[in-house]
C-alpha cells in the first residue's frame, strides 16, 4: 500500500493534545518527554520526535501517527510480547533492583555512558547477571559510542562479566565499523540507530554489518511500512521503543505482534522510564510481558491534563505538527 493513504489532513483530526511529562531517571540526555496526542477517525496516534530531530526527519514519525488515527494496524500473529527491563547508567544496586523487581528474564544495560569508566558497565552488567540468574538473557546498548578496537575490548570484558551477553546493541556509529566489530567478536550485533530510514535494514544485512535489526515504528514510518522493512532485510527483528507513552507504545506492540518472527525479547518495558502516562490503564509489563492491543488505548482526560505544559511548549508542538506536516 502507499503510505499516502493513512495521510490524513489535520483538519480531519478531532482533537490535538500536547503532552509533557517527566523522566524517572535521565535517558538519552532527556528528563522531560514531550510530545501531542492526535484522535481521527480510527483512534489516537502519538507524535514525538525528539527535540533534536529536524522536521524533515519527523516526517516519518507523524505518518506513523497519523497511521494510528486513520486505519487498522495488521492482524496479529501473537497476543503477548516478551520484553526486556531496561537499565539505564544506574550504580549497580539500582540496576539490581530494577532487573530484580522486573519480572523480565531479559534485560538490556546502558554501557558506554559519558562520565562513566569500563568498570562502571562491568559492574553495572555483573548485578544484572546476578538478578537475572543463569537462564537470564543480558544485552547491552552502547548508543554507538566506541571505534572498532574499544569496541572489541569493551564486548570482550562485558561479554566475560555477563557469563555470554545476548547481543550488543549498536557499539559503534558507522555500518563499516559494526561490519568490522562483527567479525572480531563472537557475541551478536544488533543495529539500533544505522536503521532509521526504511532502506537502512537492507544496507545493514548486505554489509553483514549486524546479526539483529532494532526497529522503531516511528522513525520508520508506521506498522505497515516497518513490517514490510522487516520482512526485506532478513534479519531477526526486535522492536524497541522511542520512549513513548502507552498511546505511541500500543503502535510498537502492534508491529511486535505482527512480525512473523520474534526471536527476543523486545525493548518495549519503557512507560516506567517516565513519571506519569497519558492513559489511565498504562501498558506496563506483567510477568514479563506485554499484551498486544488492536488499537491505541484512549488518553485519560485527568491525565493527560496533569501533563499538560505551559502555553508557549504547546504552541511549539503545534507549529512543529503543522510544519511537518506540510512536509509530508
Ligand atoms: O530498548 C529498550 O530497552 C528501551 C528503548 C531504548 O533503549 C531507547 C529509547 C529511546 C531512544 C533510544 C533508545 C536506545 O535503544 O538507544
Ligand atoms: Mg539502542
Amino acid at each position: 500500500m502507499s503510505p499516502s493513504t493513512d495521510r490524513i489532513a489535520l483538519t480531519e483530526l478531532d482533537a490535538v493534545r500536547v503532552y509533557a511529562l517527566p523522566m524517572r531517571t535521565r535517558f538519552r540526555g532527556l528528563t522531560v518527554r514531550e510530545g501531542i496526542l492526535l484522535s481521527g477517525p480510527a483512534g489516537w496516534g502519538e507524535f514525538c520526535a525528539f527535540e533534536d530531530y529536524s522536521d524533515t526527519e519527523s516526517v516519518p514519525w507523524l505518518d506513523a501517527a497519523l497511521e494510528a488515527c486513520a486505519g487498522a494496524w495488521p492482524e496479529p500473529v501473537r497476543e503477548e510480547i516478551p520484553v526486556n527491563c531496561t537499565v539505564p547508567a544506574v550504580t549497580p544496586n539500582r540496576a539490581y533492583e530494577i532487573a530484580a523487581a522486573s519480572g523480565c528474564s531479559t534485560a538490556k544495560v546502558k554501557v558506554a555512558e559519558a562520565g562513566q569508566t569500563p568498570g562502571d558497565d562491568t559492574d553495572r552488567v555483573t548485578a544484572v547477571r546476578e538478578a537475572l540468574g543463569a537462564s537470564g538473557a543480558v544485552r547491552v546498548d552502547a548508543n554507538a559510542a566506541w571505534d572498532v578496537d574499544e569496541a572489541v575490548t569493551r564486548i570482550k570484558e562485558l561479554d566475560r562479566a555477563a557469563h555470554g551477553l545476548e547481543y550488543v546493541e549498536q557499539p559503534c556509529a558507522t555500518v563499516e565499523e559494526l561490519a568490522a566489530v562483527r567479525r572480531r567478536v563472537d557475541v551478536r550485533i544488533a543495529a539500533d540507530e544505522s536503521i532509521r530510514r526504511a532502506e537502512d535494514p537492507l544496507r545493514v544485512a548486505v554489509a553483514e554489518a549486524a546479526d539483529v535489526a532494532v526497529l522503531k515504528v516511528a522513525p520508520l514510518g508506521g506498522v505497515r511500512r516497518a513490517l514490510q522493512v522487516a520482512e526485506a532485510c532478513g534479519l531477526p527483528c526486535v522492536v524497541s521503543s522511542a520512549l513513548e507513552s502507552s498511546v505511541g507504545l500500543s503502535a510498537q506492540l502492534a508491529l511486535a505482534g505482527s512480525l512473523p518472527e520474534l526471536p527476543f525479547a523486545c525493548g518495549l518495558g519503557t512507560v516506567s522510564l517516565l513519571g506519569g502516562d497519558t492513559v489511565a490503564d498504562s501498558l506496563l509489563p506483567s510477568g514479563g510481558h506485554l499484551p498486544v492491543p488492536r488499537r491505541a488505548p484512549e488518553p485519560d482526560p485527568v491525565r493527560v491534563a496533569a501533563a499538560t505544559p505551559s502555553a508557549s511548549t504547546q504552541r511549539r508542538w503545534l507549529d512543529r505538527l503543522r510544519r511537518v506536516h506540510a512536509l509530508g
